[in-house]
């Protein structure tokens, strides 16, 4: 059965809120400006994709490393409005002046080197992983190698829009979640903010389409080694533990460590994160579910469903939208969340655009209220 989405989640923007100039700063009535980095990527492509139906921001700068020189419209054809966007060319050749807005979709490390040389009038939402954790010395610990610009990473904003969102307002810099830790922190941070679940014992059973890993050539994502199987990967080490922690520590004043193990799927978009946890004292999964039900009741974009509802990629895909489903587990005293998103729209670019019209002032669906393709 398909999930009843709010309603008012439909709405467009103009029907929730009075749609609000552009900030000063881009000039009010006026177009902002935007660059994509790395826009021969997915992620990039996604950003140019979704953009073509944003009334305020126009792409004007678009770059691409291997691709640079080449018509936007020669590396995706399938993009028929991407006729109209400049070419590919290399970030030193890029003209700042004519940049308000910048998406950032370079891979991590390229992205703190690049963003640390970019004048500073500029918003920029990063997609890369490089200014989510806070504490440098993670990172280094994770993604191996000292971080480059450390006081940029203390002006970062956090940019889980629905759970940091009076905080990316008023930011210059958003790091945009990644993918798995999106689709958790979703429905776990309101459940352990609130006590309702424990800050032990959490168990995370992702699973992520092949997109998630980017576009470039690797032997353990071609098609034969990819379609009719599934594998974990990164097993006890995925570089998004660290994020994921980060997060739920946040949430509850406690140290929390997850078990987390991500698996690829032989689909190209889509991710699901099962969680197991443990129930707080008298706590049961119907109180779970209410509890999520009420905190995200007045959002666009996270929809809990009802009761014996069981949340599908199929349901969020090219949609930038997350579906959460709450069970009563079989051992007493757990329940089983179920969290779905697309990773490349909420569980990336959707999220970017999100934040980026957060720090415009827009309405934060502008350009975003496409529902999935089914099937
Ligand atoms: N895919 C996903 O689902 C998600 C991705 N992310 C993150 O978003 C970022 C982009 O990911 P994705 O789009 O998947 O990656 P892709 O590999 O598909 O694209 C990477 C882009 O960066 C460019 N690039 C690579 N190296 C350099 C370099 N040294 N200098 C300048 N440009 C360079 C590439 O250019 P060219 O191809 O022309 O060489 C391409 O445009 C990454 O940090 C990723 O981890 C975050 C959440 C989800
Ligand atoms: C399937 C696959 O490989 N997924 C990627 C996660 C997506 C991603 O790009 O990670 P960031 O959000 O941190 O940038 C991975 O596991 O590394």
């Amino acid at each position: 059965m398909a999930p009843q989405l709010r309603v008012p989640a439909l709405l467009p923007p103009m029907l929730r809120c009075p749609a609000p100039a552009p900030s000063a700063q881009a000039g009010a009535g006026e177009q902002v400006r935007v660059a994509v980095l790395g826009a021969s990527g997915y992620t990039g492509e996604e950003v140019v994709r979704l953009l073509a139906l944003h009334p305020n921001f126009k792409v004007t700068t678009l770059t691409g490393d291997r691709q640079a020189g080449k018509h936007f419209s020669d590396v995706f054809p399938h993009l028929l409005t991407a006729r109209d966007v400049p070419p590919l060319v290399k970030i030193e050749d890029v003209s700042w002046d004519n940049v308000d807005a910048v998406f950032c979709c370079l891979p991590h490390a390229t992205t703190q080197e690049t963003l640390a040389s970019l004048p500073a009038h500029l918003k920029v939402v990063d997609l890369s992983a490089d200014f989510r954790l806070r504490n440098v010395d993670t990172y280094a610990e994770w993604y191996g190698g000292e971080h480059k610009a450390p006081e940029l990473q203390k002006e970062a904003v956090y940019g889980l829009t629905e759970l940091h969102r009076e905080a990316v307002k008023q930011a210059r810099i958003v790091a945009n979640p990644g993918c798995y830790p999106t689709s958790v922190q979703l429905p776990l941070v309101p459940l352990l903010a609130a006590n309702l679940i424990t800050a032990e014992d959490i168990i995370i059973d992702a699973k992520s389409g092949v997109s998630g890993a980017g576009r470039s050539a690797k032997q353990n994502l071609i098609y034969c080694e990819v379609t009719e199987g599934i594998n974990a990967y990164s097993v006890t080490r995925h570089r998004h533990m660290p994020e994921i922690e980060q997060g739920l520590s946040d949430a509850c004043g406690k140290d929390v460590r997850v078990s987390f193990t991500p698996h690829l799927m032989p689909m190209t978009r889509g991710m699901e994160s099962a969680c197991y946890v443990k129930l707080a004292d008298g706590a049961s999964a119907g109180e779970l579910r209410m509890h999520l039900q009420e905190r995200y009741r007045e959002e666009s974009f996270v929809h809990v469903l009802p009761a014996g509802q069981v949340p599908q990629t199929h349901h969020v895909r090219g949609s930038n939208h997350c579906l959460i489903g709450v069970f009563e587990d079989r051992i007493p005293g757990r329940a089983i969340v179920l969290s779905v998103i697309d990773n490349l729209v909420k569980g990336a670019s959707g999220q970017a655009i999100q934040n980026m019209n957060l720090l415009f002032g827009l309405p934060e669906e502008t350009a975003l209220l496409q529902q999935a393709l089914f099937p």
